[in-house]
């Protein structure tokens, strides 16, 4: 069942860059949604918000404090940790004494700002959102089996609430936080239709298509490798042929030749190797029915916006039509479907997929909004200083709800020639096995290594100029527990799943909050317990008490000594 969706009285299909999003089209005015008729949804009530300016700050969705809330009954609420229960494999031996952060750290007030406007609400059927099993939510038996053989039993929230939507054709911007298992919220609708284990075609619906059916972007190699791995782990080893891996720093005649060989119906890889194969004209994806941009928000920044700019145009774009096709825009989009991922999603993103959206709604672990309800918020005075070289101290909503909820934040402060020290004793004192040490360039990688190494804790470095095959060697050797710590860059802040990383360390200072968010998100997966520790130096600490408002998260100032963790009161270091 379908929303209608309202006439589109402009679209321009222009690369405009704002700020570090560029947004394809644009629209004036959508008439609202109608009413979804469609077993689960009910509209409930929407409230006009007023229209703004996009100032170009941390613009997003949370901004619009859009009353998105599914409303429950009596019945139980879904954990916020979301998805089933699991062993903490590694991270269950952290050692923290919460008893003395509770008494001596006040709390951070975090307030969010007024709304800039309160719109529409759907209500999606309650059921939906505490699904117990895979079943519950449509997907087809061959799929739930192979699911269960692989151990999954039971879909998270985010899971929950993606796969009825997209089942239901919708153009979607699924927005959750990190480790929520957003990977298969995407991937087991598309492999509802698509592949050996679609659900059965009626008869008079026979499948006729064959090619690429699906192709899915991510922005790093790793991560792209990542997605090829968990669809081979769902199609089996007998139909893994199926996905094919299209990143850069692989043999690229090779990936051509498996393309013609394998004909698989999904590809995954980087925006550079897709273009560029599909320009050299290997590549044939004008029939494809689905879209996913993985990291969607750092996919549509400025970096990637010529490859993303081909992709857009002819994935899923029968070949003869143009942007200035009689049927418009709308009828052409409708070829494909879009599906548009991230924790963090700036308003940028929302204005980008109302634009190429075909009824586009956006999907968090509670709630289903329909994108033409969200205002583009308003800016705050904060915000209009965005470039200004201080870090504004209002709420960056973009990565407002990006962090697990279960996920410990602290900060201490260390001259630069000590901080490694200050790293090995935080090791020690948490005693954490799985670390990733975040730094942000390349040179000084290899020398905290070596630093770690003397202090007897094994360590090894990954970062973009290694080889694909010596990234992916690194990465195994550390997810098999060979390595302590990984060093790295923010080559690995996104999407990189190791469930029993226990410890995340910021040797530097992120960029920003949605940098922090990010790397933060590589411990604490799936309801995992995690511990986020920023070293930096004494005149930066400033900055993390921004951040830790920007994020709306409490990021306790500590210290290690003695082999533990003392947690400061806020009064004692300000
Ligand atoms: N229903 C499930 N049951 C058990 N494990 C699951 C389930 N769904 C996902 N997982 C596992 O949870 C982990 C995190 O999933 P995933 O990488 O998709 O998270 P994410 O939300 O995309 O995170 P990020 O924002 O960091 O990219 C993975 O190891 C994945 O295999």
């Amino acid at each position: 069942m379908r929303l209608s969706i309202g006439q589109v009285h402009r679209n321009v299909l222009a690369l405009a860059s704002s700020r570090s999003c560029f947004v394809l089209g644009d629209r004036l005015s959508f008439r609202m949604l109608s009413q979804p008729r469609a077993a689960g949804f009910h509209q409930t009530a929407w409230r006009g918000g007023q229209i703004v300016e996009d100032r170009g700050g941390p613009l997003t969705l949370a901004s619009l404090e859009v009353q998105n809330r599914v409303e429950y009954g009596n019945k139980e609420k879904m954990a916020r940790s979301g998805g089933p229960k699991q062993s903490l494999r590694g991270s269950s031996s952290l050692k923290v004494k919460p008893s003395v952060s509770s008494l001596n750290v006040k709390p951070v007030k975090t307030a969010l700002p007024k709304s800039a406007g309160i719109k529409k609400t759907l209500k999606v059927d309650e059921a939906l959102f505490s699904a117990k099993s895979f079943e519950e939510l449509g997907l087809p038996p061959l799929l739930v089996d192979q699911l269960n053989k692989e151990g999954l039993t039971a879909p998270t929230e985010v899971q929950s609430a993606a796969i009825p939507i997209i089942a239901q054709k919708h153009d979607v911007v699924i927005q959750s936080y990190t480790g929520s298992g957003k990977t298969l919220a995407y991937l087991l609708p598309i492999l509802s239709e698509i592949g050996p284990l679609k659900r059965p075609m009626g008869q008079d619906n026979s499948d006729k298509r064959s090619g690429i059916e699906a192709v899915i972007v991510a922005p790093s190699r790793e991560l792209g490798m990542q997605i090829v791995r968990e669809v081979e782990k769902i199609l089996g080893p007998n139909d893994k042929r199926l996905v094919q891996q299209l990143v850069g720093g692989a043999n690229r005649s090779r990936q051509e030749e498996a393309l013609k060989k394998n004909k698989p119906i999904i590809v995954v890889g980087t925006p550079g190797r897709i273009s560029e194969i599909s320009a050299a004209g290997k590549l044939h994806t004008h029939g494809c029915r689905f879209l996913v941009l993985d990291e969607v928000d750092q996919l549509l920044s400025f970096n990637y916006r010529e490859d993303m700019h081909r992709i857009l145009e002819h994935v899923g774009r029968k070949s003869g039509t143009t942007s200035r096709d009689i049927l418009g825009p709308l009828a052409r989009r409708s070829e494909r479907q879009t599906i548009l991922v991230s924790a963090t999603i700036p308003f940028s993103v929302i204005r980008a997929a109302r634009s190429w959206g075909h009824d586009p709604v956006l999907i968090r672990a509670k709630s289903v909004v329909p994108l033409d309800s969200i205002a583009v918020p308003r800016p705050s005075l904060s915000q209009t200083d965005a470039n200004s070289s201080s870090p504004s101290n209002s709420v960056n909503q973009a990565a407002v709800g990006s962090l697990p909820p279960s996920l410990e934040h602290y900060y201490c402060t260390a001259k630069a020639q000590h901080k490694v020290d200050t790293l090995r004793r935080c090791i020690h004192a948490l005693e954490a096995q799985t670390v990733i040490a975040f730094m942000n360039n390349t040179k000084p990688l290899k020398d905290v290594v070596f630093k770690l190494e003397a202090r007897g804790i094994k360590a090894t470095e990954l970062h973009g100029d290694l080889g694909k095959l010596a990234r992916s060697t690194v990465l195994k050797k550390f997810k098999d527990g060979e390595y302590r710590v990984l060093v790295t860059n923010e080559l690995s802040a996104r999407g990189l799943d190791v469930p029993e990383c226990d410890l995340v360390v910021n040797l530097d200072l992120p960029t920003d909050s949605t940098h922090y968010a990010h790397r933060a998100g590589r411990t604490g997966r799936l309801g995992r317990k995690g511990i986020v520790v920023t070293i930096c130096e004494e005149n930066e600490a400033f900055v993390v008490r921004k951040m830790r408002k920007q994020l709306a998260v409490p990021i306790k100032p500590c210290e290690f000594t003695e082999g533990e963790l003392v947690v400061h009161r806020e009064e004692d270091v300000e």
